[in-house]
């Protein structure tokens, strides 16, 4: 999906949620594990309960590895199901790769082609080398690790190197890489205070920002510093709405906490 088509379908749903499926057996309620794929029947749940309030699904590949070769059919099913039911959503590998350029070319085959996900998480620590074979996709996105939403954050990312903080040096030089209209970046809800610094180094570039509801984050504070001329933003809530309840009713309960967001999503786009 290009980022223009990922615009309209924000305007259009007037929503710029992303919808994080990250499922944990001992989470999800106790009648699916009779499933045949619990994991998949989960999701599929969710998917067609909350698919119209938001414009994107992020599975993190680590609930899926975890459960070896079925966790992987499982994420397979998942993005196919996908990509056949709702082609307009936006589709997220939360994998946070990136490795010497023939291997991150494998991982980029591996998450944009074989399982045909719109856009990859991947971390900048090996540099120009390690990213630029994923952006060599077409109408694939790159999702590069700025400043996350975690405390450990702190230990690297905000240290100057030189002379400004980390993150700002990630976001500046990536800008010169090849494809480099194909990024987009991770900063953490919880950051909501460095948006302004970060809009001055990219003004226009997507930001995917996780760390709304369980971690704390709040969704009107990265709107008023992180929002742009064309939105920009990619809210992330994977466990305050997938786990909403573990009864019966969890994919509507899923729904419910999904609207909420929702809601404030289209009060905001409409001031
Ligand atoms: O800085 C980061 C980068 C990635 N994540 C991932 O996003 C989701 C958040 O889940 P919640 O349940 O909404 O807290 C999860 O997959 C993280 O691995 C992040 O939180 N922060």
């Amino acid at each position: 999906m290009t980022t223009q088509e990922l615009i309209a379908q924000i305007k259009k749903k007037k929503s710029f949620l992303c919808i994080g499926l990250d499922v944990d057996l001992n989470k999800i309620p106790q009648h699916l594990l009779k499933d045949e794929d619990p994991i998949f029947a989960f999701n599929k749940a969710i998917i067609d309960a909350t698919h119209h309030l938001c414009v994107a699904y992020k599975p993190n590949t680590a609930f899926y590895e975890a459960y070896g070769i079925k966790g992987w059919k499982s994420l397979e099913k998942t993005i196919q199901y996908l990509n056949k039911n709702y082609p307009e959503i936006y589709t997220i590998a939360d994998a946070k790769r990136g490795d010497i350029g023939n291997t991150s070319t494998m991982y980029a085959k591996a998450f944009l082609e074989d399982l045909a996900f719109d856009s990859v998480t991947v971390a900048p620590y090996m540099g120009k080398d390690s990213v630029e074979p994923f952006l060599a996709f077409k109408n694939k996105h790159t999702i590069m690790l700025a400043l996350t939403s975690n405390e450990g954050a702190f230990d690297f990312q905000t240290k100057e190197v030189n002379g400004r903080e980390l993150y700002k040096e990630v976001l500046e030089t990536s800008k010169g890489w090849k494809n480099s209209e194909n990024l987009m970046y991770v900063v953490g809800a919880t950051k909501a205070e460095y948006f302004t610094e970060i809009r001055k180094i990219v003004p226009n570039s997507f930001l995917l920002v996780p760390g709304v509801g369980a971690q704390g984050g709040n969704l009107q504070d990265v709107c008023k510093y992180g929002l742009s001329e064309n939105i920009g933003l990619l809210i992330n809530s994977s466990r305050g709405i997938i786990y909403a309840s573990k009864d019966e009713n969890f994919a509507q309960n899923a729904a419910l906490k999904a609207e909420e967001l929702q809601q404030e999503m289209a009060t905001i786009l409409a001031q």
